[in-house]
């Protein structure tokens, strides 16, 4: 690592502006980066010694305000990984190492401090699924820029950058995704551009923005980017994969990553063919220099490539870019700490437009309400009906075991029920919040009030339907209401430990798969397969982290009340050795809902803990 600059000849820290330019951007950004390494670290075997491959060979570059560069390079080159660096989206790990200098307008800069400077698109196009992109531009416009620009200068700055990215025709249409048909991927990919540039940045930085398009729609996206660069005097970089000769042509300048980390070629697009004519190969007739630097870099063995001299421009290159960018003679650094976004928007402001946001995706997501209701319905229904009128009396022990299974099996169905759809739902959502988090849209507090506050009545009516379908039909004692309210703590509590698995999962798949993991062993504390009393007291902590248990305590006390079990001697003995097996003691009913208030908050907040860990370190 190198060693850090003095504090005076660091760049500025981003301004909190209304276009969020730093004094450092101010006019037009040149950006350039020279001693770039990345070499990723392998473990010590009993055979061998640690070893670590370069993927970055001191790797240079220069861009200037007004221009669209490309990064070009065979697949596993490094594009990706180098793209990233300079946006500060990756730093140095255990299991990674990166050095060079990397600076904005000659001045050298910390990438992850300059990190909010830089509007980065990602190759996945990360947006909600019901959102438009109108909604979608006027939701980052709105948070992410600052209070100097007036509501109806943000609107004004939508409707341009829809008409810029061909958008208007389908600005009302939801994004959808790989299951709900929505915009094209084309409209998708100007979505996520236009979500970044509606903040009106000076550098842009994009990963694979034409991969998953058509020629056409490909085509029309770098056209999009050049007019952005020229426009709005942008400086513009992107990582592309065997652009087509129309598209290459579009590019200013190229940087060519070729084997071994080594930069093969940096510089105007039209010279890349002279540079491989000069170094012994040259350029078959009608053929695109792109295409030709790619097949000599994957066909020539490296050694020949090297004593051509084909990578020797690069060091000229990259001697005189070390003499314009040390004059001061300064060290360079990669910091290795941790991401804080700039966030322009007060709590209050993030909370409304990510609540209004969660109201819409959920009654935009008309098969979530049917699977959420109708599964809630049917099994209900189900267990009404096999459980007939199995609360109405409690004499027999028979009679007092299926009224306690009735309610257990119900208890059961809405820990499932109520866990299922956070846990199907959020680990597609996480994606899009680590990037808004990543590019200062909002923090975690708002995100999380916001997703509580629909959360909250959504799993009350669910509580109430699931209610509706089985009280009548058991025919439970308690009191209607109570067990309305107990069942509905029982969702917001599962509902958290569901959010909790989907902020440590990157999709469905694993969040299924650990589901059972957290679920099933709350079927142990629940006392309906072995009491309490059986379980090992060294295991017997586990409870604590149970909401199916203590809300099982409670609706045991509204169920079995003194009315009940004082019924006739036998139904009261059975209540006694119910609650004795279990440890229940309605002298501790408000410290029932006091666990499950903690559990419901604890498993909130360790999700919010996770999200921004992850958010703030690699992204
Ligand atoms: N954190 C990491 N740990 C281990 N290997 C890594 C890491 N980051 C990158 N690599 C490796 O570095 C190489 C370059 O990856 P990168 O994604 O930058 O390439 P790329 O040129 O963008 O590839 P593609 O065009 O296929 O997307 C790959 O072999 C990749 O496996």
């Amino acid at each position: 690592m190198a060693t850090q600059p003095t504090a005076s000849k660091r760049a500025p820290p981003a301004a909190s502006n209304g276009n969020r330019r730093s004094s450092v951007l101010a006019s037009g950004t040149k950006f350039s980066w020279s001693d770039v390494s990345f070499s990723v670290n392998h473990k010590k075997t009993k055979s061998s010694e640690k070893t670590s491959t370069k993927i970055l060979d001191n790797a240079y570059g220069s861009l200037e305000p007004g221009t669209l560069t490309a990064i070009l390079g065979p697949s596993g080159s490094g594009k990706s990984s180098l793209l990233n660096i300079l946006a500060g989206r990756i730093t140095s790990s255990s299991s990674t190492s990166i050095t060079g200098k990397i600076s904005v307008n000659s001045v050298l800069v910390d990438p992850v401090s300059n990190r909010a400077n830089v509007a980065y698109v990602l190759q996945d196009d990360c947006l909600p699924k019901t959102t438009t992109p109108l909604e979608a531009l006027l939701f980052s416009a709105s948070l992410r820029l600052g209070v100097k620009v007036t509501k109806s200068e943000k609107e004004e700055r939508v409707n341009a950058m829809l008409e810029e990215l061909g958008l208007i025709d389908c600005q009302n249409t939801l994004v959808g995704d790989a299951l709900t048909k929505g915009i094209s991927g084309g409209e998708r990919k100007r979505t996520s551009i236009g979500v970044e540039l509606v903040t009106s940045p000076d550098l842009i930085f994009l990963d694979e923005p034409t991969s998953g398009l058509d020629s056409y729609a490909a085509w029309k996206c770098v056209l999009t980017l050049k007019k952005i660069s020229v426009d709005d005097n942008a400086t513009v970089l992107a990582t592309i994969h065997q652009p087509s000769s129309e598209i290459f042509q579009q590019f200013d300048n190229v940087i060519v990553l070729g084997k071994l980390g080594l930069v093969l070629y940096s510089g105007p697009v039209p010279k890349l063919a002279s540079h491989l004519s000069t170094h012994g190969y040259p350029l078959p007739f009608e053929t695109n220099p792109s295409d030709h630097a790619l097949f000599v870099i994957m066909t020539q063995p490296i050694t020949e490539q090297i004593s051509n001299g084909l990578y020797d421009k690069a060091v000229v290159d990259k001697h005189d870019l070390e003499k314009t960018e040390t004059e001061e003679s300064v060290e360079g650094y990669i910091n290795e700490g941790v991401y804080v976004p700039l966030i322009e928007a007060s709590f209050f402001k993030q909370f409304r437009w990510l609540l209004k946001r969660e109201c819409r995706s959920v009654y935009r997501d008309v098969g979530g309400l049917l699977g959420r209701f109708g599964g809630t319905i049917f099994l209900n229904l189900l267990f009404g009906l096999i459980f007939l009128n199995a609360g109405k009396t409690s004499t027999s022990p028979v009679d007092f075991n299926n009224h306690f299974g009735a309610l257990t099996l119900v208890t059961i169905s809405a820990m499932f029920g109520t866990a299922s759809p956070a846990l199907l739902q959020f680990p597609s959502e996480r994606p899009v919040f680590l990037r808004e988090y990543s590019t200062g849209t909002y923090t975690v507090m708002p995100y999380l009030a916001s997703k509580m506050a629909v959360e909250l009545p959504l799993l009350f009516v669910q509580a109430l339907v699931q209610t509706l379908c089985v009280y009548f039909l058991i025919g439970f004692q308690g009191n209607f209401g109570l067990l309305v309210t107990a069942w509905w703590a029982l969702g917001l509590a599962s509902n958290s430990v569901a959010i909790a698995v989907g902020c440590t999962v990157t999709n469905v798949k694993d969040a299924a798969e650990l589901t059972p993991l957290v679920f099933v062993p709350q079927l142990l504390f629940s006392g309906f397969f072995v009491s309490i009393s059986s379980i090992p007291v060294w295991l017997r902590w586990a409870q604590w982290l149970c909401s199916l248990k203590y809300t099982l305590n409670l609706l045991l006390l509204i169920e079995f009340s003194p009315d009940v079990c004082s019924e006739n001697s036998e139904t009261e003995s059975n209540c006694n050795s119910l609650f004795a097996r279990n440890d229940i003691s309605s002298d501790l009913i408000w410290f029932y809902v006091l666990v499950l208030c903690g559990l419901f908050l604890g498993f909130r907040l360790l999700g919010g803990f996770l999200l921004v860990k992850r958010a703030r370190t690699v992204f």
